[in-house]
């Protein structure tokens, strides 16, 4: 279960565009997606234009600049981790130069309602290393023992390339009753898993999360080891990397949404559009969130209607869902909690808090603040937000029953809460069990007949095992190479996690 190279299909052609050779880019979205391919095809000799909705960079990874208690933070739209198996990130933070803005975090903590504390900390060789941390659970019955060694068994034998054939129409919850899985397993192994994908159990299918046990634990023994940055990730990631693209020429341009794609010639080439100004690229590579990615072609197919091409990718675009909405609020308090609260703390049982991250234990300019003044940043994820519209001022009245059953300490008299910041977002794909088998891939607009528009981003279908922000830069790279091998030019290499589970040695 080592990770495996692939390989540039195309080995011979020259490893940058030919002289007096032009190639015109449009990148539309500046997250890790598009950013990912912006690096490979400006490093190559592309005239690469990255076109980005928001003020800034990074998406979903994005830091807002915040005025608090008379200085300025850089706020990130959550706390994020890096993992073992994020090889296309690693190759990319090498390359910019920025590993020493990242720090290895060790073991990862978690709080439930109905269940003990559990520490996890994968040790050793596979299988060892889950024999070991499933014995150590202060949860774990002998009189389960048969049960969890026939479950250890899928994820022993997971194998990418029937998973979502077998597991991907049925849901999590459907799965762990036909399995019959130790309820205890599922709400503190599986469950807390299930929740980063930030889609609902009763919903999302029981493959995806089979792949995310395989990705971030069975996969490899070092798979849930984690780095998390020393910064906010504007500093640490965002900005080293614009620096590193427009000294190749690429041009970056922020506050600047693309509002549709326009059908070129009857060969169904498309070029990118702003409101009000067309220009036409070479290629073109879509790397918005799902969200946007919908409406980009609702419009586009109300100015093309008759297009066949465009009607074939809009029709599999429209039947794609989006996962609930989620919040996550930073507050700012005079004093600290214990210092027996672990710095990251999940929490999934305790809806709709998922994640508790200390901020000032973590990050410099939090650690700054919290030194001068003896105060604390705490972020709170929300996930699966189930309390309608609620204006920020008020998330935390609302969240904060919750919050008082996790840390009873905060709501002692002289514990003053002195400012919040919330994020909200709706940009999450959701991952249902009924429509697996049409999710998209990097390629799928080929299929339609649409040859220079490759998709990118953490909602597509990847032939590996991938999530989240791999999966976002690791699909940024397949639509780079898709662009590099119509132009003969050679392929970047790709290291991804091994599609089997390690039982198949
Ligand atoms: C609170 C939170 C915590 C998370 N924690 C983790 C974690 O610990 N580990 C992990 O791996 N992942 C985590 N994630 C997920 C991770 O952030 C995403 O998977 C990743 O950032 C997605 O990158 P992307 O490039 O695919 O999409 P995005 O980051 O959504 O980027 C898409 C970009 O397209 C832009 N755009 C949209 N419409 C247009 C338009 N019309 N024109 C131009 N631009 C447009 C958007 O503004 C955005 O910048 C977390 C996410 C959140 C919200």
């Amino acid at each position: 279960n080592d990770p495996v190279h692939i390989d540039p299909v195309n080995p011979t052609d020259p490893i940058v565009l030919p002289p007096g050779v032009h190639r015109d880019v449009l990148i539309i979205g500046g997250g890790l997606a598009g950013l990912s391919a912006a690096l490979e095809l400006a490093e190559r000799g592309y005239n690469v234009t990255v076109k980005e909705a928001s003020p800034m960079l990074g998406g979903r990874l994005k830091s807002t600049e915040v005025d608090i208690l008379g200085e300025t933070f850089r706020v990130d739209h959550g706390f994020h981790a890096w993992f073992y198996n994020y090889y296309t990130f690693k190759d990319i933070r090498h390359r910019l130069g920025i590993n020493d803005n990242f720090q290895r975090w060790g073991a990862n903590h978690f709080r439930f309602r109905n269940y003990k504390d559990e520490v996890m900390e994968s040790k050793g060789p596979y299988p060892l290393n889950v024999i070991a941390t499933l014995l150590k659970s202060p949860n774990f019955k002998v009189s389960d023992i048969f049960d969890i060694v026939r479950i250890s068994v899928f994820f022993a034998y997971y194998n990418h390339d029937t998973v979502y054939q077998r597991y991907g129409n049925i849901t999590f919850d459907e799965w762990t009753e036909i399995e019959g899985v130790p309820t205890w397993f599922a709400d503190t192994v599986l469950r807390p898993a299930l929740s980063v994908t930030f889609n609902e159990r009763t919903v999302l299918n029981a493959a995806e999360i089979l792949m995310y046990s395989h990705f971030y634990f069975t996969g490899d023994s070092k798979a849930d080891q984690r780095s998390i940055a020393t910064v906010d990730h504007r500093t640490a990631v965002f900005d080293p990397w614009e620096r590193r693209l427009k000294s190749l020429g690429a041009k970056v341009e922020t506050s600047a949404p693309v509002s549709d794609l326009r059908f070129a010639s009857k060969d169904s080439l498309v070029s990118g559009v702003l409101p009000g100004a067309q220009r036409s690229y070479d290629h073109v590579i879509l790397a918005a969130d799902l969200s946007a990615v919908k409406t980009i072609f609702t419009e586009t197919s109300q100015k093309f209607p008759r297009n066949e091409h465009m009607a074939c990718i809009q029709n599999r675009l429209q039947q794609l869902h989006m996962a609930p909405s989620y919040k996550v609020i930073r507050v700012w308090f005079n004093k600290q909690i214990s210092p027996s609260h672990p710095a990251i703390l999940q929490t999934s049982e305790y809806h709709p808090i998922n994640l508790v991250v200390q901020y000032h234990l973590i990050e410099k300019k939090s650690r700054e603040w919290s030194l001068r003044t003896g105060g604390s940043i705490i972020e709170f994820h929300l996930y699966a937000w189930s309390y309608g519209d609620v204006k920020d001022e008020d998330v935390w009245d609302t969240v904060s029953p919750t919050v008082r059953e996790i840390y009873p300490e905060i709501f002692v008299e002289d514990f003053k809460r002195l400012g919040q910041f919330v994020h909200s977002g709706t940009n999450f794909a959701s991952f249902p069990s009924s429509l697996e088998h049409i999710r998209p891939t990097v390629t799928f607009p080929s299929e339609c007949g649409v040859t220079n528009l490759n998709f990118a981003g953490d909602w597509l279908h990847t032939d590996y095992p991938s999530a989240l922000m791999e999966r976002a830069v690791s699909t940024g790279r397949i639509a780079a190479n898709q662009v590099l091998l119509s132009d003969h030019v050679r392929q970047v290499p790709m290291l991804v996690a091994s599609n089997y589970g390690p039982g198949y040695i």
